[in-house]
């Protein structure tokens, strides 16, 4: 014990192995690991397991303090590629009680891959647990064969594997085994809060899962190439998901454990967004989101914005981040305080004055990054600020290890300091995945040339030439005609030869608000409206950060002229009832958009051409009867209302190609908000969207879509063709149909059949070929009375789109599903489509079968979830999606036009518990 280094410092060279002589980050060890500390860790409470853990840590921190733990001269997994082979394993490291186990479980069961537990592997091998075997053998026969052990489950388990390594493999040897297994394979570090591994371990004192925190982050870091924090939902998340789903998995493949239920879907959402981040695109599309917007690169798209938010402000973890994302296509992280506030005396430099990279600043980082994610659906840009302070050596140093640090967190956007080295900046850009390097470039009022200057188009080049994805450069103006100078500047290189990266370009400060809003791409905005005008006169004039909100730049583009009002319909023959207008209204006021959109109930299509004919015609949501029938009215139909046979968007087109046929997905996006002459009529489908949205959000991950799955689609109109079309998305390979007419279950059946199975277009179910080689197969059930068909797995997933209320003479169907088909033994997800009224006998079915695992969604979840991908349709922007479920369930009324107050106020308040 006496060589346990307390108090003292030492180098990230004499912990990670790297070389002692760059990198000049201190870590102070915490002084809880004094020997009182270490005295109280060899008596109870601890359990085994834990004692084990910390007797561990403290063996690693006694090796560490005499020197490097592995000698081995690998480099350092930060400087590391981050190009896989799709089929490469992955590994997930961490200390107990971060998750891992749980998080490679959800992992397993979304992309079918098997769970490998490299402790269990040890136990196997050698009839010991690890504990056990170090006891029996001394600790360098037991170091030996771990490594062993190890290595062999390294290397057997290469490709299609998920490798879960704990403390027991992380000797020294098992590090350089690792940091060689990163070269080729994502090897993931999973950290989590303290409070809540304190909780897991059972250990006395939560101080000291901070410290082991500290030590082991550093030696995880040090072989890992990414990092994952596994935010824990609080208690009182846990509780409102009243989801008592059993935990009874019904087709695990051998090494998956059970699976986890609902308590930990926002968790699911986060992990799985994360590998989809680390993986190539387009590997698993039925993890990836199918609203329109997610499909196209964001800085293509005109009029984007990304909301800057200081991480001095989110630390403090009481900025509402949902809320912040209102009007925002990126939420940009500035790590604003590498540099702490200046004290007077202090030199500039000193080593004092900056926020080294200690792990519990790492942690910190990650946590807050994670949080991020986890409540925004626009991408994140990680941007370290440099202030002006770059070319000192000791600040560029620290500055590298927070973007390098950055990297782990797998944004999607990263930026670059211009002002850095090539070989600097080419050795970043080769580390960073597939995350975007935005090369940055912040001219402070001392050194900002005219935007006339040839040092703009140099700095533009350079980022281009160097492989930066974009390019972003600003500097304060100093007068109103620098927001026209840099408008020539644009314009300049608009015309430059060779290969084009998008521009982010504007000015600073209060004068530069002009150049800010008519920037095109991920203009830089405020999140606090005061932010500028609260500071001193001084720094108000010159703010290096954006000093517009996303609603004044998006007001400022329609008050110009360069966006125009637009009218937008809900038209239906019962179209009075549609909470739409509410939704949608509220939506652009959040924006400050001056759009209307109206209701226009009608018992025909005839006046829609009135509607259309008008210049400021900006799209149309289409209700029932009329979703087969405007399709002869559509000039052209996307690939999936066309799969589907119904549409329920129309999309006013006011530019063709020349050959007359409609633009791509791009052209669009980008005539939205604009009047003028409508030449054509585009027809999407989104009801599929907000079906199969509803479908993931209810699914628990025990009921994860697996070849096995089966769904029945109750009905065989236009909603049960969408509601076909989210499962075959969702790679169900078992569909079922319930229908009173057969013969229209039938016409159902024959339709998606061909689809299946000819379909001219591979792109267009893409899960279906990536989840399973087998095509789907469609079933029908003739009667109540049936029985569930033999060989099918009991259904999950349990679609009805068929009316709830009465129809003219026709009574309302009263529809409940036979009892014989509910046998599933992990329960599943029913969405009932309509939203009349909330009181169907179907809804209270299964309400009541929440304690066998069934969750419900109704109208009121659909309704948002479809309406968000319209919002994209019509406005070419990101819709702020819990704005709207609120609106929804606020202006809910039902057949009588009561609410029901109760049960509304209790979804309202839990509206922060979805998935955002
Ligand atoms: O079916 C519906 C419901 C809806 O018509 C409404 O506002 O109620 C809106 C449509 O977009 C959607 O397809």
């Amino acid at each position: 014990m006496a060589s346990v280094a307390v108090g003292t410092k030492r180098t990230f060279a004499a912990i990670d192995g790297e070389s002692p002589a760059t990198t000049k980050v201190w870590i102070a060890e915490p002084a809880s690991i004094g020997p009182q500390a270490l005295e109280e860790r060899r008596s109870p409470p601890f359990s085994q397991n834990s004692r084990d853990l910390f007797a561990r840590a403290e063996d690693q921190l006694s090796r560490s303090s005499s020197g490097p733990p592995t000698p081995t001269p690998s480099p350092h997994t930060a400087d590391l590629s981050r190009s896989f082979d799709p089929s490469a394993s992955m590994v997930l490291i961490g200390i107990r009680g971060t998750g891992k186990s749980t998080l490679a479980v959800i992992a397993s069961a979304a992309f079918q891959r098997r769970v490998v537990d490299a402790d269990d592997s040890f136990q196997e091998t050698t009839g010991h647990s690890s504990a056990a075997y170090r006891k029996i053998y001394g600790a360098v026969e037991h170091n030996r064969r771990q490594e062993e052990v190890l290595r062999s489950v390294l290397s057997v388990h290469d490709r299609g594997y998920i490798i879960v390594c704990s403390t027991g493999s992380m000797e020294h040897s098992g590090q350089a085994l690792l940091r060689e297994y990163a070269k080729t394979h994502p090897v993931i570090h999973v950290v989590r809060d303290p409070k809540s591994i304190h909780q897991y371990l059972k250990v006395s004192e939560e101080v000291k899962v901070q410290s082991l925190l500290a030590i082991s982050g550093s030696i995880f870091r040090g072989c890992s190439n990414y990092e994952f924090y596994n935010l824990s939902e609080s208690q009182q998340n846990l509780e409102v998901q009243h989801l008592e789903a059993q935990e009874l998995p019904q087709d695990l493949l051998p090494g998956q454990k059970s699976l986890p239920s609902m308590t930990l879907k926002r968790a699911e959402r986060h992990f799985l967004r994360f590998i989809t981040l680390i993986m190539a695109k387009g590997k698993m599309p039925s993890l990836e989101p199918a609203y329109p917007l997610s499909h196209v690169s964001t800085e293509l798209r005109k009029y984007t914005y990304a909301i800057a938010v200081p991480l001095s402000k989110l630390i403090s973890e009481t900025l509402d981040i949902e809320g912040l994302e209102v009007g925002a296509d990126a939420f940009e992280v500035v790590i604003d305080d590498i540099r702490r506030p200046c004290r007077n005396a202090q030199p500039a430099w000193s080593p004092s004055s900056y926020q080294n990279l200690t792990p519990a600043r790492a942690d910190q980082i990650s946590r807050t990054l994670s949080r991020v994610r986890r409540n925004t659906i626009v991408p994140i840009i990680f941007h370290v600020s440099t202030g002006t302070e770059s070319a000192h050596a000791d600040h560029r140093s620290i500055y590298l290890e927070h973007v390098r640090h950055g990297l782990r967190l797998a944004p999607e956007y990263a930026t670059i300091d211009l002002s850095l080295d090539n070989d600097t900046i080419l050795h970043i850009l080769s580390t960073k995945g597939y995350t975007k390097m935005i090369g940055h470039f912040s001219a402070s009022r001392d050194n900002a040339p005219d935007w006339r200057d040839p040092f703009w188009i140099k700095k533009y080049k350079k980022a281009r030439d160097l492989g930066c994805d974009l390019v972003r450069l600003t500097r304060p103006a100093l007068s109103m005609n620098d927001n026209l100078a840099i408008q020539l500047f644009r314009e300049k290189v608009e015309n430059l030869t060779g290969s084009r990266i998008p521009l982010i370009s504007y000015n600073t400060g209060h004068l530069g608000r002009f150049s800010l809003c008519f920037n095109e791409t991920l203009t830089g905005v405020t999140h606090d409206p005061l932010q500028c005008a609260s500071t001193k006169l001084e720094s108000f004039m010159d703010s290096p950060d954006p000093c517009v909100t996303t609603h004044e730049a998006t007001s400022a583009l329609y008050a110009s002229f360069v966006f125009d009002p637009m009218k937008i319909y809900v038209i239906g023959a019962s179209a009075g009832y549609s909470l739409s207008p509410a939704m949608h209204n509220a939506a652009y006021k959040a924006f400050g958009m001056p759009h209307n959109y109206q209701t226009h109930q009608t018992p025909s299509l005839n006046s829609l051409r009135t509607l259309v004919n008008d210049p400021y015609f900006g799209g149309a949501s289409v209700s029932l009867p009329f979703k087969l029938e405007v399709i002869s009215l559509t000039h052209s139909l996307s690939r999936h209302a066309r799969a589907i046979g119904a549409v329920n968007t129309l999309i006013p087109v006011r530019h063709l190609r020349p050959d007359g046929s409609i633009p791509d997905d791009i052209s669009l996006f980008n005539e939205r908000n604009r009047a003028g002459p409508v030449k054509a009529l585009y027809g999407e489908n989104t009801d599929w969207i907000g079906i199969r949205a509803c479908i993931r959000r209810g699914l628990s991950p025990a009921n994860a879509v697996k070849p096995k799955t089966s769904g029945v689609v109750i009905g065989a109109g236009g909603m049960a063709r969408a509601a076909v079309y989210a499962m075959l998305h969702l790679g169900v390979k078992n569909i079922v149909i319930f229908n009173r007419t057969l013969a229209n279950a039938i016409k159902l059946v024959v339709h998606f059949t061909r689809l299946v199975s000819g379909s001219p277009d591979p792109g267009l179910l893409p899960s279906a070929a990536a989840v399973q080689d087998t095509q789907s197969k469609f079933h029908i059930l003739e009667s109540r009375e049936d029985p569930w068909p033999e060989g099918l797995r009991f259904p999950t997933i349990i679609v009805s789109c068929i009316p709830t209320h009465r129809l003219g003479e026709k009574p309302a169907p009263n529809f409940t599903f036979p009892t014989q088909w509910i046998k599933s033994p992990t329960g599943g997800v029913l969405v009932e489509i309509a939203y009349r009224t909330l009181k169907t006998p179907l809804l209270e079915q299964f309400r009541a079968a929440a304690h066998q695992g069934w969750i419900c969604m109704d109208g009121l979840d659909l309704l948002p979830e479809q309406g968000f991908a319209q919002f994209e349709l019509f406005t070419g922007r990101r819709a702020p999606r819990r704005l709207m479920r609120e609106e929804v369930l606020r202006c809910y009324r039902d057949e009588e036009g009561q609410s029901d107050l109760e049960v509304i106020q209790t979804r309202l308040d839990h509206v922060d518990d979805q998935e955002p």
